[in-house]
C-alpha cells in the first residue's frame, strides 16, 4: 500500500486547528502522547532486558520535536531504561520546557546543557541507541550551531549506534528527504499523526517505520486527506514496515 503522508505545510496547519479554539488541544496534552509514542518504538524495538545495556542518548533541539524527546526520556526511565538527554539550546518562550526538564530531574535523568561532555554517550558499548528530537517539521536548512557539529558526531556514530528519529530525520528536508550524502540515516523514524513526504525516501531495508502520535479521529485525518491508520488496542504506534 502506497504511503500515506501529508506536507510540511498542511502538518502545521493540522497541529494549528487540533490547538485551536474549536478542537483545544493543549501542546502539553499533545507532547505527552507523541513523547509516549515515541518511547513506546523504543521499547518495541529494542525490548529492555535486566542483562542488557539500558542507557538512551536523548538529544532535544529547541522547538517542539525537542519537548517531545524531552517526555519520551521521562517514559524510557519509568520503563527501566536508563536516559541521558543532552539539551544545549533551550527556550524560555514559555515555562512549560523547564518543567519538563524539572520532571526528568525528579526522575533522576541526568539533563546535560552547551558544554557538558555529551558526546561520551555515542560510546556503542554503552548507549543501546540515541532518540534524534533534535528538529521536526518546522526545520528549515541550512542547519544552524551548535546542532551542525552534532549532526555531524551522530554520522560517525550510526554505524554501530542505532539513531531513532522522532517525525523527521533531523537535517533532511521535510518535503524533499535527505539533501546530501552527508544526511544521518535513522535505524527507526517515528513519524507523528501522519507521515511527512520525507518519509517516503527512507530505504526499508535500513530504518524501520512507525506511526505514532494517536490523537485524531477518523474524519479529522480524511479531511487532511489520509485514510486512519489502524492501531490495535491502546498501542499509541503502529510499525508501518
Ligand atoms: N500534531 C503533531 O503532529 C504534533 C507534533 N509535535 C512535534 O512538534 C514538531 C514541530 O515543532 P516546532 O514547530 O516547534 O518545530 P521544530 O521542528 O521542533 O523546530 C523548530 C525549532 O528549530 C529551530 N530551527 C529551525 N531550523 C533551524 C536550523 N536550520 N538551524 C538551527 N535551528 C533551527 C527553530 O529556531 P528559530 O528558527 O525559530 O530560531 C525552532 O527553535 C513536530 O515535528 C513534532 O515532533 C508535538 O510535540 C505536538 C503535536
Ligand atoms: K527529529
Amino acid at each position: 500500500m502506497a504511503l500515506r503522508t501529508i506536507s510540511s505545510q498542511l502538518a502545521a496547519q493540522l497541529d494549528k486547528e487540533l490547538m485551536g479554539p474549536e478542537v483545544g488541544f493543549t501542546l502539553e496534552q499533545l507532547m505527552e502522547l507523541a513523547g509516549l509514542s515515541v518511547a513506546q518504538a523504543v521499547v518495541k524495538e529494542f525490548p529492555y532486558s535486566e542483562t542488557r545495556k539500558s542507557q538512551v542518548l536523548v538529544i532535544a533541539g529547541p522547538g517542539n520535536n525537542g519537548g517531545d524527546g524531552l517526555v519520551c526520556a521521562r517514559h524510557l526511565a519509568l520503563s527501566g531504561f536508563q536516559p541521558v538527554v543532552y539539551y544545549p539550546k533551550r527556550t524560555t518562550k514559555t515555562p512549560f520546557y523547564a518543567q519538563l526538564v524539572n520532571q526528568l530531574k525528579f526522575f533522576k535523568v541526568p539533563v546535560l546543557g552547551a558544554g557538558d561532555n555529551w558526546a561520551q554517550y555515542l560510546d556503542h558499548t554503552k548507549t543501546l541507541c540515541v532518540v534524534d528530537a533534535i528538529f521536526g517539521f518546522s526545520f528549515k536548512p541550512p542547519v544552524r550551531e551548535p546542532f551542525g557539529s552534532i549532526l555531524q558526531q551522530l554520522r560517525h556514530a550510526q554505524q554501530n549506534l542505532p539513531i531513532v528519529s522522532v517525525d523527521i530525520p533531523t537535517g533532511w528536508d521535510v518535503d524533499e528527504g535527505p539533501a546530501d550524502s552527508d544526511c544521518i540515516i535513522p535505524s527507526v523514524l517515528v513519524s507523528l499523526t501522519v507521515p511527512k513526504p520525507c518519509a517516503a525516501k527512507i530505504d526499508t531495508c535500513e530504518t524501520h517505520h512507525y506511526v505514532g502520535g494517536r490523537f485524531i479521529p477518523r474524519d479529522f485525518a480524511l479531511k487532511y486527506g489520509f485514510e486512519p491508520f489502524p492501531y490495535e488496542n491502546l498501542d499509541q504506534v503502529l510499525r508501518l514496515h
